[in-house]
């Protein structure tokens, strides 16, 4: 659905984005992630035809991104939507239906059905007097108005209270389920986890890593294993060797440890000591903690509106299977050769 391949855009000396190839499937929601600078606003205004690249390709839904009739084929979500404030959400998404001809029955129709689904209230309120969730979520809804397959949204959920980012967030992965592609920049690698199929970590201009978030998170972070016995598990000399740290939970033992030899070691030592393993559960690292590792520094306003109440950590039972998903690092160069102070 999208292809973009040596993609390229300098602002005077400046390379905001530097050689950035991917692909995005038919009914994929994708994800750019990446902290401030890092070219993803720039990477999104290309797709949807906003900025024209330096070098480089980019086709969308089969046009090229700078043919005006691709336009019919997108819906784009800009990082800053300002509305006409005299206008009710009504008349405004009506108004935007008019500029792309959908005929008043069917764009009533995909409006009532867009703002259903967004659960926004207040559709007759002027606009300039509607909370900053529902201007968002009308914003999302006029990305609808033309029923495009493609849709390009640059921080949909950002800045909003944790009850309308779970409402954007779960609308967003609904898209998915009627057939459109979704390309989405994010900050807070929360809403990334929670939503996207794919994402690509940009860094510099440059896209640093790329993958599932599971398969980058395989790769990069490092699972830590908690294995839970009715015993101290001190028996077995060595069990410090592994980097196994033991806390007493209640009327059990937590032990902490990195790899599944050490979880065998943690076994045999509870063994040793007269009792038993009752529960083992791993420990995913976080994106976030991917993140630091590949940019080395952290995501600004990190895990902020957190429906879920524990964006950090993916905790389930150990079976130690990983799903094998292929994701590959590049390695990030320094910001772009091109960019000369
Ligand atoms: N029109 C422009 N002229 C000059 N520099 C620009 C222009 N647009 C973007 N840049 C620069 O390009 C770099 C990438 O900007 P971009 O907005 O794509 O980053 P971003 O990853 O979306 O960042 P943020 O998360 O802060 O929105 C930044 O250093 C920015 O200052």
């Amino acid at each position: 659905m999208i292809e973009a391949s040596g993609l390229r855009k300098t602002y005077g000396d400046f390379a905001a984005v530097v050689d950035s190839d991917f692909a995005v499937d038919d009914g994929e929601v994708f994800g750019i992630v990446g902290p401030n600078g890092a070219g993803k606003t720039t990477t999104l205004k290309i797709l949807a035809g906003l900025v024209e690249p330096t070098d480089g390709e980019v086709t969308v839904a089969g046009f090229d991104a700078s043919d005006p009739e691709m336009r019919r084929h997108l819906g784009f979500l800009p990082e800053e939507s300002p509305l006409y404030e005299e206008m009710t959400a009504l008349s405004y998404l009506r108004f935007f239906a008019d500029l792309y001809d959908v005929p008043r029955e069917v764009a009533d129709e995909r409006i009532e059905a867009a703002l259903d689904r967004l659960e926004l209230d207040h559709r007759e309120r002027r606009l300039g007097d509607v909370s900053k969730g529902m201007k968002r979520k009308v914003a999302i809804a006029r990305s609808l108005v033309n029923d495009p397959d493609v849709l390009v949204y640059d921080e949909p959920a950002s800045g909003l209270d944790p009850v309308t980012t779970n409402s954007v967030l779960a609308f967003t992965r609904e898209l998915r389920e009627t057939g459109k592609t979704v390309v989405f920049s994010a900050h807070n690698l929360y809403h990334v986890e929670s939503v996207c199929d794919r994402v690509v970590v940009m860094n510099e201009g440059r896209i640093v890593a790329r993958g599932s978030v599971d398969g980058i998170r395989e790769r990069h972070g490092e699972t830590t294993y908690r294995v839970f016995t009715d015993v101290e598990p001190t028996a077995t000399p060595g069990l410090d060797e592994l980097d196994a740290t033991t806390e007493e939970v209640g009327d059990r033992f937590r032990t902490t440890v990195p790899s599944m030899d050490a979880v065998a070691a943690v076994r045999e030592a509870a063994g040793d000591a007269g009792g038993e393993v009752v529960d083992i559960r791993s420990r995913e690292p976080s994106l976030e903690d991917v993140f630091l590792d590949i940019v080395g520094r952290p995501m600004p306003g990190r895990y902020t509106g957190d429906p879920g109440g524990d964006g950090t950590d993916a905790e389930s039972d150990a079976d130690g299977d990983g799903d094998g998903d292929e994701s590959e690092t590049e390695t990030a160069r320094p910001a772009a050769t091109e960019a000369t102070e």
